[in-house]
């Protein structure tokens, strides 16, 4: 197994997750991982159905705390802290399934997520200000959705809500955004649409942690790549590496697979 280049020597990581596990009964859907994310970097996680990625994002997020294991985010402890405070501490996250208020238009959806995704607010006191209305716009212009405010988002096509989740993820203003499958059930245009709109979105210097099972899209975009496997990490290091990592190939990928994915990298390098 390749290891990260330099993961010792990794200067103040903004997330260290240490010996994380979560435990559904008898259930090690994370077991004993530990990763360290740098700012600025975009961290890609694969692996099988059912090998833990969105369990670690719960985790994270502090939806589904860790049964045990330490989650540093810029040297404080958040592992036990609700998922309201996580975000306010600078970590926002999309989901595989679009999240969304259907009957509300698409800015009043990322004016919500602006409201809520900041600081502490009590609902009997919630009305839209304008003075969100700055950092609203700017989300969506970041995702390319500025022409489509107006819509209904019940209406939109599953690319364009995929999109909006990321617009109010954006509103809250994270330092790490964590995205669940972005590109899912999208079509190849559709894939490199949203590819452009992330690589824009690392261009601001927000940090990602991406899971994929697309593997063109994650290779493309991390910096760094992690497999899981049954709640473990069995590969950790350059997305390059990962096409020759036997374990990978065998769990994963598949030779056919592999060998395409191989091939795209060095198309794309050269
Ligand atoms: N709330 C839960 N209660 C019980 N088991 C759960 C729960 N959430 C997840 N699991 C189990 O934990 C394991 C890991 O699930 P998880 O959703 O994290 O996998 P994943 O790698 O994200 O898979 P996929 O690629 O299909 O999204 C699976 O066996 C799943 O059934």
């Amino acid at each position: 197994m390749e290891t990260a280049a330099g993961d010792d020597q990794m200067e103040e990581p903004l997330l260290t997750c240490r010996n994380v596990s979560k435990h559904f009964g008898a259930l090690a859907a994370v077991n004993n991982l530990s990763v360290k994310v740098k700012a600025g970097e975009v961290l890609g996680i694969g692996g099988p159905n059912g090998a833990g990625k969105t369990t670690l994002f719960e985790a994270i997020s502090g939806l589904n705390p860790a049964s045990s294991g330490e989650i540093i985010f810029q040297g404080r402890d958040i592992t036990r802290l609700p998922p309201d405070a996580v975000c306010h501490a600078g970590i926002a996250r999309t989901y595989q399934l679009n999240a969304g208020f259907d009957s509300m238009s698409v800015r009043d959806n990322v004016r919500v997520a602006a409201y809520f995704g900041r600081r502490n607010r009590r609902i009997p006191g919630f009305r839209f200000g304008s003075d969100s209305d700055a950092q609203v716009r700017e989300a969506l212009e970041l995702v390319g959705l500025a022409d489509k405010g107006d819509e209904l988002t019940g209406r939109l096509p599953v690319v364009d809500r995929k999109l909006l989740m990321l617009a109010g993820a954006l509103a809250s203003n994270p330092k790490l955004l964590l995205m669940d499958e972005p590109v899912g059930g999208l079509n190849p245009k559709e894939i490199d649409l949203v590819m452009e709109v992330t690589r824009r979105i690392v261009g601001r210097g927000i940090t990602i942690i991406l899971i994929e099972h697309v593997m063109r899209f994650l290779v493309q975009l991390s910096d760094r790549v992690l497999i899981m496997h049954h709640g473990e990490k069995i590969y950790e290091g350059s997305p390059q590496g990962l096409v020759h990592d036997r374990n990978v190939v065998d769990v994963y990928l598949g030779e056919g697979a592999s060998q395409r994915l191989g091939a795209l990298m060095q198309q794309v390098s050269a």
